[in-house]
Formats: structure tokens, sequence, C-alpha cells
């Protein structure tokens, strides 16, 4: 089969997709010499119009898991947005150590409803945004030489391939039909509600730069006064993480619970899954 494209699409509001899809897009796309095109859709001025990708490209598509699924907010674009008649895809999730869940099979039946035809899958081990005591400083090295030397196994299995081989999705973890969101809960054990929590603003710290304006994947922060988050907040941490002056935070007490659970529960290494 003849490639023509690497096409390394995602969405990243902190930067770990990014990291794990661009690895797996430059390998392949060095071992076929062929050319990268990246498609980053994060961000609300990027979603608009549906692409089309021929048929004859390799499409490395990566999304943070969130819930345990692909995110909520996320799914209309990733529906309407890429469309194909049969390219290869390799769907990539990347989860924060406690698990990918439902994500990737959700990704996979996505892209194939999409009319891609998915020949490999992965569930990548990346820092967990809410705390660097899960996974933290992830992808390392190591899991570099794992995504790289996954590349090289997609690159020897389509090599051979017919187009007209590329038939069952690609078998990978997860229910099918795919099963609900995972439902945070509290080191209480309880469940943890925080679905309606917004970072706050130290307001000594802030410098009104604007980064975390241009940064957030809702567009839901203030123009005129970044402490306001006017629109919804999906917790991605974007402006938490980019804010120069360190200056945004959650102080939202089950959020705070939730994350207390996970650093309890959730802080040996887990394994990046890979499916081929
Ligand atoms: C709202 C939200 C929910 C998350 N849910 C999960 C989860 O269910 N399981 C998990 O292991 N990590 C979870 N994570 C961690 C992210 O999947 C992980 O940190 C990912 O690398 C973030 O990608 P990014 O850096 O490209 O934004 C969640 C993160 C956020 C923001």
């Amino acid at each position: 089969m003849k490639i023509s494209k690497i096409r390394a699409i995602y969405i990243s509001p902190t930067g770990n997709v990014k990291t794990v899809v661009r690895t797996i897009a430059e390998k392949t796309a060095k071992l076929l010499d062929v050319p990268v095109k990246e498609d980053d859709f994060t961000l609300p001025d990027s979603r608009s119009g549906i692409r089309k990708v021929p048929a004859d490209e390799l499409v490395i598509f990566g999304v943070p898991v969130y819930a345990g699924r692909v995110p909520n907010k996320f799914l209309p674009f990733i529906q309407q947005l890429y469309k194909s008649d049969g390219a290869p895809a390799v769907p990539v999730v990347c989860f924060g150590n406690r698990n990918f869940d439902n994500a990737l099979i959700e990704l996979r039946n996505e892209l194939e409803n999409n009319g891609f035809r998915t020949v490999a899958g992965a569930g990548a081990v990346t820092e967990h945004v809410f705390s660097d005591a899960l996974a933290p400083g992830r992808p390392d090295a190591k899991d570099i030489r794992l995504l790289e030397d996954f590349a090289s196994d997609i690159v020897g299995k389509i090599k051979n391939m017919e187009p007209s081989q590329l038939s069952a999705p690609i078998a990978v973890r997860g229910d099918d039909p795919v099963g609900p969101y995972y439902k945070p809960l509290g080191i209480d054990g309880k469940p943890a509600v925080f679905l309606k929590a917004k970072p706050k603003t130290k307001e000594t710290l802030c410098i009104k730069c604007g980064i975390c304006i241009k940064s957030c994947p809702m567009g839901s922060i203030s123009e005129q006064n970044p402490s306001n988050i006017s629109g919804i907040c999906i917790k991605c941490h974007a402006c938490v993480k980019k804010c120069p002056q360190k200056a945004k935070y959650f102080d939202d007490p089950a959020f705070i619970s939730h994350v207390k659970m996970l650093e309890a529960n959730y802080t040996k290494a887990s394994k990046t899954e890979l499916f081929l």
C-alpha cells in the first residue's frame, strides 16, 4: 500500500497528546520517507469546516482520556471534522496513569464511522494534568522508545498490505458498545461532583498577559478580564499549566478530594498498551 503522507491529528490542551502523536508520526514518516502534516484542533479557531483525508495518507489520531472516554465536548468535532474513504488510521489515547477504560474503543469506533480503517491502536501513559504525582514526567525516554518501536511495527504491518485488506477494525481493549463514563470518587470513596468547578486567579500574580485566554479550548476566559471564566470549564488545566505566573488554580473541595483519591491509589506506574 502506497502512503504519501502522515497526518498527525490531535487535541492536546496541555501538550502530552501532542508529544505522543508527534513521536509516532515522525518515526513512521522517517521509515516511509514521506512528510508529516500536523492538524491540531485543540483551539476553537482550528475547528471549522470538514477535512477529507485522502486514502493514501496514514492518520495518527490522538486525544486525551477524560473520565475514561473521549472528551465529550470534543466528540462532536471528532464526528464532524475528519472524514475519509478508507485512509488507514491509528487511534491513540493518552491517559494519566489511572486507566483509559473505554476511550480507545470509542475513538476507534468514531474513526471507523468516519470512513477511516483502523490498523493499530494505543493507550499511552502520560502525566496526569491533575497531579504530577501521577505518571510524573511521562512520556519519558523509555516511553518514547516504545512508541518509536510501535511506529516501526505499524509500518511493517501496512507496508505490504493492499487497501482491500483494510477490513476489520483493530481489536482494542474496551467495551463495545462503549461503556459509561468513569465517575470520579473523592478520598472518602463517595462520588466527587465537580462538573461546575472553574479555575480561580491569584490577582496579585496575574499580569493579564492573555496566555490563558488564548490557551482555553472552550474559549471560556473573558478577554476583558482573565479572572472571569464566562463559559464552561472542562478542567483540562491548559490555563493552569500555561500561566507563566502560576496564577490559575482550582480550589473546589470535591475536585481536591478527587485528586487526593487519585494520589492515594494510582501512583504505581501504569503500562502503555499497544494493539497491532
Ligand atoms: C477532565 C479530565 C479527566 C481525566 N480523566 C482521566 C481518566 O479517566 N483516566 C486517566 O488515567 N487520566 C485522566 N485524565 C488525565 C489526562 O488524560 C492526561 O493527563 C493527558 O495526558 C492530558 O493530555 P494533554 O496533556 O494533551 O492535555 C483526565 C484529565 C482531565 C483534564
